[in-house]
């Protein structure tokens, strides 16, 4: 690979943005990326992932450069070139790479990397939760796998199209893809490509959406012509799912307490063909109390730490702080006990989220299923989902059942 001066640039700017002015790092990229028109898709393939790498190995990186934060110009031209180095990524002789010591990287790399923290690039609290949480054992071999670059993943809308259709519309714009077992609406992207300029997607007939999450909508068990609540539907992920499971039949009523995100369920419905569904912005208790006992299924898809995505959001290393965790853990069971009343007597729920702790997940069912408000229910089943055992993200869901 050769390093092109504009490219390294445009990656450094973005580094200086993400680390200095806790800008999000999906947002700083989609900016860069607009950058240059004449870039093609290797050189902003080279951006995006450049970035997002340094962003992974933050810390790794500044205790083998020997800086700290705040970050200067040059401190993240150091981490650039530690990242180059232990790539095997030549140096050209700009300026910014005179006096890298490549060698002493690779020693520092070698060193550094007996330490869990260091070389797994997590800050000390997050290492000592999740450690203490999930046992040492299970999270050395987690964190190495949330460290891993995600797979691309499509679900197929099969309101739209069938997944051999798809397949072999893609096949024809040479973007090869492969069946997953066991996820029967999914299709992996054989190598990393740019998807969302395809006639295909314009059209509806897919999202990308990764494998465990796929299988949330399929857990709430939907039949067509049901009355659903999906009660933190944010942009629809989710509630485009259901829609397809209940082929457009029934209702789908998306909630969620942000309207803007609401407002691109819309749009994303309207792409997907998805017309069963109803939008209503959570902004007093009026929309749930008028629900209880009246939905067949509800889903409730929790705000949670995020930490079993961090192979596609790796900021959230650096962003999130243990004092948002204790808070959501908080609104979790708050959310549990109210929206489950929506759920009428013989219908389901599940509870899902994209984190690893047992403390959002199966604890939480616990102290629902063992509280007053939970003493109607009772727990049917639930998946445990680690990213280092199924190749996907990490994902909790529990489907529980009204008497
Ligand atoms: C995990 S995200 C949902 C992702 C979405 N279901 C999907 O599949 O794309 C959690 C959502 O819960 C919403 N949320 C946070 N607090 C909430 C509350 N008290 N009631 C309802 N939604 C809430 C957030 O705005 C966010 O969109």
């Amino acid at each position: 690979m050769r390093l092109h001066r504009n490219l390294c640039f445009a990656t450094v700017d973005g580094l200086l943005q993400i680390f200095n002015e806790g800008m999000y790092a999906d947002k700083v990229v989609q900016q860069l990326l607009k950058r240059d028109k004449r870039w093609g898709s290797r050189d902003r393939g080279f951006v995006a992932e450049t970035t997002y790498d340094i962003v992974r190995w933050k810390r790794l990186y500044a205790e083998i450069a020997n800086t700290k934060e705040p970050f200067s110009r040059d401190d993240i031209w150091r981490l650039f070139a530690v990242w180059a180095t232990l790539k095997g990524v030549k140096l050209p002789d700009w300026k910014y790479f005179e006096a890298t010591p490549q060698r002493k990287i690779k020693g520092r790399f070698d060193e550094l990397s007996k330490i869990r923290k260091i070389k797994e690039s997590v800050p000390d609290w997050m290492d000592e939760l999740a450690a203490k949480e999930l046992g040492d054992k299970q999270w050395t071999k987690e964190i190495s796998a949330l460290n891993q670059q995600a797979d691309v993943i499509l679900r197929v809308n099969t309101l739209k199209t069938t997944k051999e259709k798809l397949q072999s519309e893609l096949f024809d714009l040479d973007i090869h893809t492969e069946t997953l077992k066991n996820y029967p609406d999914a299709l992996k992207l054989s190598e990393r490509t740019n998807v969302f300029t395809t006639e295909a997607f314009k059209k509806g007939a897919f999202e990308v959406q990764d494998a465990s999450s796929q299988m949330v909508a399929q857990f709430l068990d939907v039949k067509s012509g049901m009355k659903v609540v999906d009660t933190c539907a944010g942009a629809g992920g989710k509630t485009l799912h259901l829609a397809a499971l209940m082929e457009n039949k029934g209702q789908l009523i998306a909630m969620d307490i942000y309207e803007n995100k609401l407002k691109e369920l819309k749009r994303r419905a309207k792409r997907a063909g998805a017309h069963n569904i109803e939008m209503r912005v959570i902004d007093s208790t009026k929309p749930i109390k008028k629900l209880y006992d009246k939905a067949d299924r509800v889903l409730i898809d929790a705000p949670c730490s995020g930490l079993g995505v961090l192979r596609r959001n790796p900021d959230a290393k650096w962003k999130l702080q243990p004092e948002f965790i204790e808070n959501i853990k908080q609104t979790q069971s708050e959310i549990l006990k109210s929206y489950s009343r929506m759920v009428k007597p013989g219908g389901k729920l599940v509870y899902a989220t994209c984190s690893i702790l047992p403390s959002e997940n199966q604890q939480q069912v616990e102290k629902f299923l063992t509280s007053d408000s939970g003493k109607e229910f009772t727990f049917v089943k639930e998946k445990k989902i680690l990213s280092h055992e199924s190749g996907f993200d990490g994902f909790y869901m529990a489907l529980i059942e009204r008497k």
